[in-house]
């Protein structure tokens, strides 16, 4: 892979803050617009990631009419770029409006350079994992859980045990809360295992009355009971030669357990009223988000069925606990939904961004997919906001943590070249390219120790 540093357009009429900005910004390679021709002439060479715009541009200077041109130019002929808007005029209406027309944030005039390069690195950085997640979506739809996406490492190991697991006979237990994708998964270990061509026969024991589980499992003789007009095989049956997924298992009342077991036992079925046994070839697969030991110990669940049931155990991570995937996600579903309706936003606002990631998501993917749904029903602007999902506005937290990650780094940054000074204030100083009474202000306000 190349070296070379990301473009960061600066466009800025203003000959001074030109250089003052291109020298201030050494990690980036600065290309420098005074106009809006010559920004979408850069954008049309570089497309870089990230931009940052000055409102008040020629022919007019003093207003903010030709910046907001410049911003609407940009962001239709490349929506995928993070425009930083910094302006001295009328400040807060025109953030106001700029974040509504899909600017990335807003920086208020005069300039300063520490403060904007923070910001324009966190925008680099949130382009990067962005465009990480447009790599991942497509690579992960050209897996065999084309269902599952998921770039987190704890969500990628339960995908390779399941694949791994899959190639055999033994039955799995997949254990985790509702709508974490105990269907997804059951899926793609039934699509990469030898029985992919067969059926996958899905049942969730919860979701039927239990008078009637019995014979949705395994079925009935015409006759058998009032209402059972015609013979009709069980979803046991159906799944012959391929994969029987029983959701919520923990939901089978203890009778139907022991008939269920006696099945696994001996492989055959007999439907209700039904005198003759019909062997049955099925691999079975399990879910729940009830803990089974619990239930055995409590009496309501047959433990020799649980041992029957769960050769293998797999524990999906909530959807908090997979860093990253609810972006992912809210991504992915994003443009699934937009197919349907592309008058929608094709973006999330920051703010949007900043509750998805915060958010606890109790109800998991699930939860995630009908925010999402909702959104794009709701949005009437350029961008989805934390409102069109129902969520609380995650700016907040960000900006937080803003603060915070920014200290955090300092302090680390500082404790860095002191260790490599071997604690001289003047050698870390130099490292640091400060002077000393700014690095001693720095460790004041740091509040590190210095071991002498
Ligand atoms: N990693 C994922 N990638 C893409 N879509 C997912 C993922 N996980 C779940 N989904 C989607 O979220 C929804 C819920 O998933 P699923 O039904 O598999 O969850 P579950 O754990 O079986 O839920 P429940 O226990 O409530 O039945 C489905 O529409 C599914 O397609």
């Amino acid at each position: 892979m190349s070296e070379s540093k990301p473009i960061l357009l600066v466009v800025e009429d203003d000959p001074g803050l030109q250089r003052q900005l291109r020298w201030a910004y050494e990690a980036y390679e600065v290309v420098v617009a005074g106009d809006r021709e010559s920004a979408l002439a850069a954008m049309a060479t570089h497309t870089p990631a990230v931009v940052t715009l000055d409102l008040g541009l020629p022919p007019d200077p003093d207003g903010t009419s030709e910046g907001f041109a410049t911003l609407e130019a940009i962001l239709s002929g490349y929506p995928d770029t993070r425009v930083i808007v910094a302006s001295g005029h009328g400040a807060r209406e025109s953030a106001r409006r700029a974040i509504g027309m899909g600017a990335y944030d807003f920086y208020q005039k005069p300039v300063d350079i520490d403060d904007l390069g923070f910001i324009v690195g966190r925008a680099f950085h949130v382009a990067e994992i962005e465009a990480e997640n447009r790599r991942l979506l497509q690579s992960a739809t050209a897996t065999p859980f084309a269902r599952l996406i998921t770039g987190s490492p704890e969500m990628l190991k339960v995908a390779t045990m399941v694949e791994r697991v899959a190639s055999t006979d033994v039955s799995v237990l997949l254990l985790g809360a509702s709508g974490t994708g105990k269907e997804v998964l059951a899926q793609g270990l039934h699509a990469t295992s030898r029985r992919a061509k067969a059926p996958f026969v899905a049942i969730n024991c919860a979701a039927i009355p239990e008078n009637l589980l019995e014979a949705e499992l395994f079925g009935y003789e015409k006759g058998a009971f009032t209402g059972a007009i015609k013979t009709t095989p069980g979803k046991i049956e159906l799944a012959e030669g391929g994969t029987l997924f029983l959701d919520e298992v923990g939901d089978i009342p203890l009778p139907l357990q022991v008939k269920l077991l006696r099945f696994i036992q001996e492989r055959v079925v007999e439907r209700i009223g039904g005198r003759k046994p019909i062997e049955v070839d099925v691999r079975i697969v399990c879910a729940t988000h009830q803990n089974l030991k619990k239930m055995i110990a409590d009496g309501r669940f047959r433990d020799d069925l649980f041992y029957r049931i769960a050769e293998i155990s797999i524990n999906i991570p909530s959807l908090k606990e997979r860093e990253g995937d609810a972006l992912l996600l809210a991504h992915h579903f994003l443009q699934r939904f937009r197919a349907d309706r592309p008058s929608a936003p094709f973006r999330f606002s920051p703010q949007a961004a900043a509750a998805i990631s915060t958010h606890s998501w109790p109800g998991n993917v699930r939860e995630l997919e009908n925010r999402v749904k909702r959104a794009i029903i709701m949005a009437d602007g350029a961008a989805i906001t934390p409102a069109d999902l129902d969520l609380a506005d995650g700016v907040e937290n960000s900006l937080m943590t803003l603060r915070q990650s920014r200290t955090l780094s300092d302090r680390r940054t500082v404790t860095a070249a002191l260790m490599a000074s071997d604690n001289s204030i003047s050698g870390a100083a130099k490292i640091l390219g400060i002077s000393r009474p700014t690095l001693y202000d720095l460790i004041r306000d740091l509040g590190i120790e210095v071991q002498h």
